[in-house]
């Protein structure tokens, strides 16, 4: 199967590259090219990406991009409540591959905070993130189960995530499907991106987009709060 074989809502659109580098080299001009113009509009961008294994050479490729990173802030859609020296850091990740070189100069606003628990820690991290401007860039991944940023089917704070209306900028998430405690961003901030792109790679994502195009539950599959205008896809077999 591949993109092309998928019927999408009107005001989504899909790319598809036929290698991994191909990929992370169109994502990140894609990226490069929307901070370079929110620069331009309105002095400054800031870019909202996911962690996990997919993006590690699209930020590889995107740090390597000629912009004013001086007036770039980036941050993080959600991340593992962990130090962010651990293996699973989302911030890690990011600070490895893409803050580096021109791209360091970039400020950056992490998820993480040292408390004595994961709601501890998500308060924290929600009164910090009063602090982030409207997201010019969004940047989401999505796993097989349908999941993006840390929304996880079955979480006890999925619903309250999805509200339009949610009040919270940060929830803690505690996803039965996932070894390490979880922050994540919500939709109202996620949803106010002025550019989403969803990036993903494989056969097997390909089939669960398939499955969340279908109708059903946002809750079984949060990718679909997502799955309509404005949004681009871009997918490598
Ligand atoms: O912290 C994370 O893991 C991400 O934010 C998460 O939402 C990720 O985008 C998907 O789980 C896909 O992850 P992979 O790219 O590793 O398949």
């Amino acid at each position: 199967m591949a993109i092309s074989d998928l019927e999408l809502p009107t005001g989504v659109v899909a790319r598809s590259d036929a290698s991994a580098e191909a990929h992370a080299d169109a994502l990140a001009l894609r990226v490069a090219d929307a901070l370079r113009q929110a620069i331009d509009n309105r002095g400054s961008a800031t870019l909202v990406v996911s962690g996990g294994r997919s993006p590690v050479a699209f930020f590889d490729a995107l740090a390597q991009q000629p912009l004013d990173w001086r007036q770039v802030l980036v941050s993080l859609a959600d991340e593992r409540w962990v130090p962010v020296n651990h293996a699973s850091s989302n911030e890690a990740l990011v600070r490895r591959h893409l803050l580096r070189g021109a791209a360091s100069e970039a400020k950056f606003l992490g998820l993480y905070r040292v408390a004595g628990s994961l709601e501890q820690a998500a308060e924290l991290a929600d009164a910090a993130f009063a602090e982030l401007p409207p997201i010019d860039v969004l940047v989401l991944g999505m796993g097989d189960d349908g999941h993006t940023a840390s929304l996880f089917p079955d979480s006890p704070n999925l619903d309250q995530a999805l509200r339009a209306d949610c009040p919270r900028r940060v929830l803690p998430m505690q996803a039965p499907s996932q070894p390490t405690q979880r922050l994540t961003l919500t939709l109202p901030l996620l949803a106010g991106a002025r550019l989403p792109l969803l990036a993903i790679q494989g056969q097997a994502k390909l089939a669960t987009l398939a499955e969340a195009l279908a109708p059903g539950e946002m809750a079984s599959m949060p990718i679909r709060a997502f799955l309509h205008s404005p949004l681009e896809i871009y997918w490598c077999p």
